[in-house]
């Protein structure tokens, strides 16, 4: 009895609370229509989303510049890279007014374990890998597997090339490899002057993550492509003592060099962390491209190309069109999704 009356009235509460929010923001949107009508806003412009903070945006101009924004209440779910459509208002702050349609959108689960937007219109995602700590094999295809659920390009980039041994080792013929499948693959090293020139060619002109295991050297690699760095330590410190959660939140970094914009960064604890989420079945046989001309030419349409006769992929296997380490990468994958 005193059980249910208790939460009665704690959803009486929460009804309350929600009424009241829904009516702020009720208020908040008649008050921007008002001044929309009344022409206190500028024209319609756009601008690209850099950073949001709840229902804070922060959003940068035509001129580079960023805008301090908040959101008309009936739009949701904005995140840093999403391309808009704003407003200017008073005292330099703006309202953001529309989203346009996204190329590609980054997800990462929740705290729930739901797959949520983190970031939109990634060009490129930089599978960051090193000499030392070396990868195993399985592992760069794992991140292969889940930039190619995204739709978005991955590149491979091996690190700390310093440390290779003079004739490429293993390292160097595993590349080779990738290279064959037809992905891009970037050398860099943060030891000498040139060598991030290569780097610095795959970024121009895209919006790129930045994703790896710890140790290869993405905030080293990121540090030098950032110079501004004091700057961007500074913002992520101060939001960090305030509390908020705004360190986790991605931002995007424009990469500026002999004043010519050469190209965007999106970071996160959260995104550098990609790669390592749920896949499903489907996902890791589709992200092996070279598989992809012989799926549904077994003989039994459920095959789960284990030992089936007439299994298409175990026959390129056989006959040398799938290499047995990158099949074998992808059995071990399967079996750790059944674990
Ligand atoms: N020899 C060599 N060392 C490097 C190079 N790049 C980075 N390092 C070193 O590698 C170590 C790890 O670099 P970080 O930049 O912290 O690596 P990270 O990927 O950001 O690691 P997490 O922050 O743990 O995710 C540091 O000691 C760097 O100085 C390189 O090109 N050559
Ligand atoms: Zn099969």
């Amino acid at each position: 009895m005193s059980k249910r009356k208790l939460s009665r009235q704690q959803q009486w509460r929460v009804d309350k609370v929600q009424a009241e929010r829904a009516s702020r923001a009720e208020k908040r949107d008649v008050r921007d229509a008002e001044k929309l009508a009344a022409g206190e806003y500028g024209a319609e412009q756009p601008g690209r989303v850099m950073a949001h903070f709840g229902r804070t945006l922060e959003v940068r101009n035509a001129e580079g510049a960023p805008v301090r924004c908040h959101l008309r209440a009936n739009l949701e779910g904005m995140v840093t890279g999403d391309r808009v459509i704003w407003r200017a208002g008073q005292e330099g702050s703006g309202v953001v007014v529309a989203r346009e349609e996204r190329d590609t959108v980054l997800k990462r689960p929740d705290a729930r374990g739901q797959l949520k937007p983190v970031a939109a219109n990634i060009d490129q995602i930089l599978i960051v890998f090193a000499v030392e700590p070396a990868p195993h094999p399985n592992l760069i295809d794992r991140y292969l597997v889940a930039a190619e659920a995204t739709d978005i390009a991955p590149v491979l980039v091996l690190n700390k090339t310093d440390l290779l041994p003079e004739d490429g080792g293993e390292l160097g013929k595993l590349l080779e490899r990738y290279r064959a499948l037809g992905y891009p693959v970037v050398r860099t090293t943060t030891a000498d002057e040139a060598g991030l020139d290569a780097l610095r060619a795959q970024l121009e002109g895209r919006t790129s993550v930045f994703v790896g295991q710890s140790g290869v050297g993405k905030s080293s690699l990121i540090d030098l492509l950032l110079p501004d760095e004091s700057l961007r330590i500074g913002a992520l410190s101060e939001d960090s003592r305030k509390g908020t959660h705004t360190t986790t939140t991605a931002r995007l970094y424009t990469m500026n060099r002999d004043e010519v914009t050469d190209g965007e960064l999106i970071d996160s604890p959260g995104i550098r962390e990609f790669g390592l989420i749920h896949l499903t079945e489907q996902d890791v046989t589709d992200g092996f491209i070279e598989f992809r001309p012989f799926l549904g030419h077994c003989r039994f349409r459920d095959c789960r190309h284990r030992e089936e006769p007439g299994c298409a992929l175990l026959e390129a296997v056989e006959t040398g069109k799938i290499h047995p380490e990158r099949f074998a990468s992808y059995r071990r994958i399967l079996d750790s999704l059944d674990a």
